[in-house]
């Protein structure tokens, strides 16, 4: 579909997105040379850490969400300086802002970094640094999501999140949200009920990943002990018809991760991500690349490979972006902006594809 009309209307849509883990825009090139600049020793004793197309060629053969996690983490070792947070989070905001995207709330991983030395701060200043960069050169708005790993206790989660720097990252609105991500099963979100009463508490927006490959009772209980006001990933709702209808009535938005689900084998084809059935039940989701440089592709990807696989029409595509700007945690201003900038888009394209 390269260069083709469809890819190109795909391409002009306002996008925003709402699933993307900085760390996980690290391609194997850049964390090869990461490695190499910051002294970091790789695996000896795994074929795939020979060069980065050996590590590239792994990553196409991911059996689960645990055997990605594992070159993730290691992965995100050679990340280091603030300089390194900064490029990396630039390098995704311009693939992002050629892809269409103009607004993006974005993951981050701290407990990863400061397990192994590496300062809050540090990570913060690197990542605003590039969020900043991206509103001005490239005119794209921007969110930073602090996830907590829940293989983790949660009372580690509940110290990072009572740590003076992380508590004046919040009240300062340097970042906005929580989030709750790694390994899923056997870590249900009640396990994290405290943590996200604080955070509540403070204003924070909230949401959580529930629903990957853990079932749907997942995402009733972080809607019902976590009070998120939106799922990430979220597919396995569509086995709980009564929660799906819930879910579709009081407006709550799924962040859908296509490609991420087919490589992590949470689905077997992108037909089975259950796009449709989302859209017949008026479910409201976006469409998100998760961890582009791990799961080969970047938003723009993502929204070809649905497009192949579901033929959405024009009407249904300006649904999907449209509930993805509602469904954003920016101001009602900039919703505004984008909606209407939506509207031309659609005027511009209705009939032509
Ligand atoms: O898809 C994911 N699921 C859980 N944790 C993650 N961390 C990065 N990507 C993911
Ligand atoms: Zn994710």
């Amino acid at each position: 579909m390269a260069g083709s009309p469809v890819r190109e209307f795909l391409r002009c849509l306002p996008k925003c997105e709402h699933h993307i883990h900085l760390e996980g825009a690290l391609t194997p090139d850049v964390l090869f040379s990461l490695a190499a600049k910051n002294n970091i020793t790789l695996p000896q004793d795994d074929e795939a850490f020979k060069s980065p197309a050996s590590l590239l060629e792994r990553y196409q053969s991911f059996t689960s969400l645990d055997d990605f996690l594992h070159y993730y983490y290691i992965g995100m070792s050679a990340l280091v300086t603030a300089s390194d947070f900064e490029d990396l989070a630039w390098d995704y905001f311009q693939h992002a802002s050629a892809d269409g995207v103009v607004h993006a709330e974005v993951f981050f991983d701290p407990q990863a970094h400061t397990a192994r030395g590496i300062k809050y701060n540090t990570v913060i200043e690197g990542f605003t640094h590039a969020c900043k960069r991206a509103e001005k050169e490239l005119g794209i708005t921007t969110l930073l999501t602090c996830c907590f790993l829940r293989h983790l206790p949660p009372k580690d989660c509940l110290e990072l999140f009572e740590d003076e720097d992380v508590q004046k990252s919040y009240k300062s609105g340097v970042v906005q949200a929580i989030g709750l991500d790694s390994s899923e099963k056997p870590f249900p979100p009640e396990n994290f009920t405290e943590l996200y009463r604080k955070a509540n508490a403070l204003g924070l927006k909230l949401t959580a990943h529930a629903g990957e490959e853990a079932p749907a009772s997942y995402i009733s209980s972080a809607l019902r002990n976590l009070g998120v006001t939106r799922i990430d990933h979220g597919i396995q709702l569509v086995n709980d018809p009564e929660l799906m209808h819930k879910v579709a009535s009081e407006k709550t938005m799924l962040t859908v991760c296509p490609l991420s689900n087919v490589v992590l084998r949470c689905v077997d084809t992108i037909k089975d991500v259950p796009i449709r059935k989302l859209l017949d039940a008026g479910v409201q989701f976006s469409i998100n690349s998760d961890d582009p440089a791990y799961f080969g592709g970047y938003i723009l990807d993502n929204y070809v490979a649905v497009h192949e696989a579901f033929a959405l029409s024009v009407k249904e595509w300006e649904s999907v972006v449209r509930a993805g700007i509602e469904g954003s945690w920016c101001g009602a201003a900039r919703k505004e902006q984008l909606l209407r900038r939506l509207n031309r888009v659609i005027a511009n394209w209705e009939g032509k594809i």
